[in-house]
């Protein structure tokens, strides 16, 4: 069931019209959340289809981002990767072009602290707000309103947003400088990559010395190393099934980026660095746009055959 719309927002003359751009897995999830607690939202996808479900469902149709960003009073992104977060933002009919004084930019979609950094320097440039707000929690969360928001920038803007937040998820942290909620998804993402992958290992491991996948999933489950994640993935992954929630060339990604916030600090990585290159192994032979978990099909890949 949708949560309302907050009391204190009720008594207001004029709710904030709300503008989402990207509606991917993650986006489409989080705008329909808005437009089920009665909030006025405009809604806009590269791929234009993908509005079309919202749109019939009460929300209004951007017609790019520089418009939608003009009629909205807060909007939200939710892109794939830094390319797709600066292109919407910072492009020629780029969202930036439509902010102004007293409008607000939230940027959803996990990216590193630099481009965080540059898409809030042209958005306070225009006279607007930006707080950056990646996520914890997948698609089902995204659907139940159950995320966890990792925020950094503008603390008004922050406190303005909260309510969308308390729709879209359970719990929100604010971390102060733009570039710290980029950082805490990024290590986030980086130990959840690890995990999958040496779960994997383990299973492939099992069942090539004759254990039933099962149980070993069972077992993990019931002693100090069991993790939601593992429960609800791993009876998929034995059936070699990987229903997509989170695309494994995401994850590299995430992968790739926390490499690379590590080498800014001289930190050595070694666990993550050889996990990215399973994850590469995985997107070089197709398996990018599966879920995540489908990382375990990587260990019985034939290396020769995985080109990257
Ligand atoms: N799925 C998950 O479990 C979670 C994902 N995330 C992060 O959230 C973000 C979105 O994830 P998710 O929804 O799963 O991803 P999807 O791949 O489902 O959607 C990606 C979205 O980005 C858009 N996009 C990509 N490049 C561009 C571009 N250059 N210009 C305009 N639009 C672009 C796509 O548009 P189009 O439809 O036209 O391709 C689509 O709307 C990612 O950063 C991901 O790492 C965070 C937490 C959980
Ligand atoms: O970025 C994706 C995170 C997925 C999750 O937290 O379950």
């Amino acid at each position: 069931m949708a949560k309302p719309v907050p009391a204190s927002l009720e008594r207001e003359q004029r709710l904030p019209s709300i503008g989402f751009l990207g509606l991917g897995t993650m986006g489409t999830a989080m705008a329909r959340n808005l437009l089920k607690a009665g909030y006025d939202v405009t809604v806009w996808n590269r791929t234009t289809s993908k509005c079309d479900a919202l749109v019939s469902e009460g929300a209004k149709r951007g017609v790019t981002p520089k418009q939608t960003a003009a009629a909205c009073d807060i909007t939200f992104a939710m892109l794939a990767d830094p390319a797709g977060a600066v292109d919407v933002a910072c492009g020629e009919d780029g969202a930036v072009k439509g902010l102004g004084q007293g409008k607000g930019y939230v940027d959803v979609s996990t990216v590193d602290g630099d481009t965080s950094k540059a898409i809030c320097k042209a958005v306070q440039a225009s006279g607007a707000e930006f707080l950056e707000a990646p996520v914890s929690g997948s698609k089902k969360p995204a659907e139940d309103g159950t995320l966890i928001f990792l925020t950094a920038g503008d603390k008004s803007l922050y406190d303005k947003a909260a309510p969308f937040f308390d729709v879209m998820g359970k719990s929100r942290f604010y971390l102060g400088e733009v570039g710290n909620g980029a950082a805490m998804k990024l290590v986030v993402n980086m130990i959840m990559g690890s995990m999958m992958a040496s779960f994997s290992e383990g299973l492939t491991l099992g069942k090539k010395v004759g254990l039933d996948p099962a149980t070993i999933v069972q077992v993990v489950g019931q002693g100090a190393i069991a993790a939601p994640m593992f429960a609800l993935k791993g009876p998929s992954m034995i059936k070699g099934s990987y229903p997509p929630a989170f695309a494994l060339k995401h994850q590299q990604k995430d992968i790739r980026l926390a490499l690379a916030m590590a080498e800014d600090v001289a930190l050595p990585t070694p666990v993550a660095a050889s996990v990215n290159e399973l994850y590469k192994r995985a997107k070089a032979a197709g398996l990018g746009d599966q879920d995540f978990s489908a990382i375990i099909e990587a260990f019985e890949l034939d290396p020769k055959q995985s080109n990257h």
